[in-house]
């Protein structure tokens, strides 16, 4: 029997990343697309593991199964770390065409030098029986002037990374996966997941 992951999402992309990275370790990603697609967990935490534990803890609760959820977003230095905690939410709901648009809007005229932003991800992990903890992972680039690439999700077509001299949406789900904020989060798990599921 494969063994499962429970990730406190119903964000489609993420599920992705999470595939991509679980699925070489020998763990089904299951989301709460499968588990619970009308429960609604409202994000009133104001920093990512806030956040992250919130998710964790009330799907944990519900299922009374250990549960990963993820809290993520884009934080610029230009912006005083916008849109941080907010980055779905940056232009309305959920949109990340019109997220984008207002990011490329709010830098526009400053340079490539000062462009410079990183991706964050708290990964919280919660359970029966089990004292939540959270981990905590970032990824370093700089903010693009135009959208590049097709893969991955939210603000990834704008996102550049110099280690890779390629946007994050020009990076297939492993190679992200082996730089991003959620890979390096999930590697600090690496040690303890094992043991919990
Ligand atoms: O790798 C990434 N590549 C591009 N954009 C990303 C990434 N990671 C987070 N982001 C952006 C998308 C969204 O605007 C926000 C996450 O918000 P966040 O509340 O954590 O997720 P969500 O509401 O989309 O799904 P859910 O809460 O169900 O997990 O940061
Ligand atoms: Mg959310």
């Amino acid at each position: 029997m494969t063994k499962q992951v429970v990730i406190a999402t119903k964000n489609k992309g993420k599920a992705k990343d999470f595939e991509a990275l679980f699925t070489p370790l020998g763990y089904e990603v299951v989301t709460m697309f499968d588990v619970a697609p009308n429960m609604e967990i409202e994000e009133t935490g104001t920093t990512f593991e806030e956040n992250a534990v919130l998710k964790a803890e009330a799907l944990a609760e519900a299922l009374q199964m250990l549960v990963i959820a993820d809290d993520s977003g884009l934080a610029i230095d230009a912006l005083n770390g916008e849109p941080g905690v907010y980055s779905a939410r940056y232009a309305g709901d959920h949109d990340d065409e019109a997220n984008i648009v207002k990011v490329l809007e709010k830098l526009q005229g400053v340079p490539e030098e000062q462009r410079t932003a990183r991706f964050c991800c708290a990964l919280a992990v919660a359970g029966p029986q089990l004292e939540t903890y959270t981990v905590f992972g970032t990824c370093e680039g700089v903010i693009l002037e135009e959208k590049r690439g097709t893969n991955g999700f939210g603000y990834d077509p704008i996102f550049y990374v110099p280690q890779l001299q390629r946007a994050m949406a020009e990076l297939s789900p492993e190679e992200k996966g082996a730089i991003s904020h959620r890979g390096n989060a999930i590697r600090k798990l690496a040690d303890v997941l094992p043991t919990l599921i």
